[in-house]
């Protein structure tokens, strides 16, 4: 599981280096035992970067006949929302990227700009390349071409080879990779604990806040083994979203989600996606306080998720954008993809 920067780079828990001796002690004083996995995990663990990908202006040039998917004119009219002139609230901006593995060329010439305040899923087939263009945004995986911008900034690496500022990049995995012996405070404070310069009693008490903001309460001593796996994604959640409240400023943060619902029973996934826009600026958080999420970007397979938890949604197909839209327009798309795709289809151009 990913989380929180506190300096303006993101801190992944899976790729930091130091163990602080606090969290050490705190998991130690606890009387619970913590088994070499915790350690070693915490041993790999290092700072990383973040990168990402974006729409191609012209979704003609990737390949497939513009016409055949540019719906309508109405399609072109929300191409031209998307690319307003100005780009003073772009936070993230992907331009022509690429990756392969080996001979398997994943993502193929893709771009698109997150902005502030927006809220967009990132759907297509298995294998296209979604959780790839996550971990390219996130700084786990370079591009080999492309160009990644972080609020207007370019970035050359991945995030343990340069710091970028101005913005926070969290990545809440698909399973909440929490640290199985640490205690549920410990997981949602981890980076605080690690690298902040709060006192125990404040990070505990932030804990016990943003824990409350995603629903949970009086959980804090409990393992990860001891929840259930709703509150589990709900625990990542919170750990994704708490930050240094000490610090005079603090950067807006674009969460990124791959596959949150996955593996939940429909009411589970509902509280999760309502939770994703609650802790997102224009919602409203389970204080009633609306979140510090500035952007996300949330990878689904989930119908649900689709109608709940986002508001334009870019199709991936075979590494390149295929579509893109508004949440509202993409059931009565004339693409044949989208088509086949939100019916569930075994005939059209997707081949399985
Ligand atoms: N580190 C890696 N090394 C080699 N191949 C990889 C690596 N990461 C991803 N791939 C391959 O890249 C392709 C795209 O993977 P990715 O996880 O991005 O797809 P996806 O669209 O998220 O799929 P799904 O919807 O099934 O989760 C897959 O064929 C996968 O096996």
């Amino acid at each position: 599981m990913v989380s929180l920067s506190s300096s303006g780079s993101l801190l992944f828990p899976l790729a930091t280096k130091s163990v602080s001796s606090r969290l050490s002690r705190l998991a130690n004083s606890d009387k619970k035992p913590v088994n070499s996995f915790c350690y070693k995990a915490k041993e790999e663990q290092r700072k990383v970067v973040c990168a990402c990908v974006a729409p191609p202006r012209d979704l003609g040039t990737d390949g497939f006949p513009a016409t055949k998917f540019n719906d309508s004119s109405k399609s072109e009219n929300v191409n031209t929302l998307f690319e307003p002139e100005d780009d003073g609230d772009v936070l993230i901006d992907c331009r022509n990227v690429y990756k392969s593995f080996g001979e398997k060329h994943i993502l193929r010439g893709v771009s698109f700009k997150i902005r502030h305040g927006e809220a967009v899923g990132i759907i297509g087939p298995s294998g296209t390349g979604k959780s790839t263009i996550l971990k390219i945004i996130a700084g786990l995986l370079a591009p080999d071409k492309g160009e990644v911008y972080i609020r207007g900034r370019k970035r050359a690496g991945l995030i343990s080879d340069e710091e970028i500022s101005g913005l926070r990049i969290g990545l809440v995995f698909q399973s909440a990779a929490l640290f199985d012996s640490l205690t549920v405070r410990e997981n949602v404070g981890f980076l605080l604990y690690e690298n902040s310069k709060m006192r125990d009693e404040q990070i505990s008490e932030l804990v016990k806040e943003n824990l409350a903001a995603v629903g949970l309460k009086g959980v804090e001593d409990r393992l990860p083994s001891e929840l259930s796996g709703g509150m589990k994604k709900r625990v990542a959640l919170a750990r994704s979203i708490i930050f240094d409240n000490t610090k005079e400023s603090v950067e807006p943060e674009v969460l990124l989600y791959d596959e949150p619902t996955a593996g939940l029973d429909p009411i589970a996934s509902t509280v999760v996606e309502d939770l994703i826009r609650s802790v997102h600026k224009k919602g409203e958080n389970g204080l009633a306080n609306p979140g510090n999420i500035a952007s996300y970007v949330v990878v689904t397979h989930q119908h649900s998720t689709i109608r709940r938890a986002v508001d334009r949604l870019i199709f991936l197909y075979e590494g390149k954008i295929v579509w893109q839209g508004m949440t509202h327009e993409f059931t009565s798309s004339s693409n044949p993809i989208v088509q086949q795709f939100a019916s569930g289809s075994l005939e059209g151009p997707i081949r399985y």
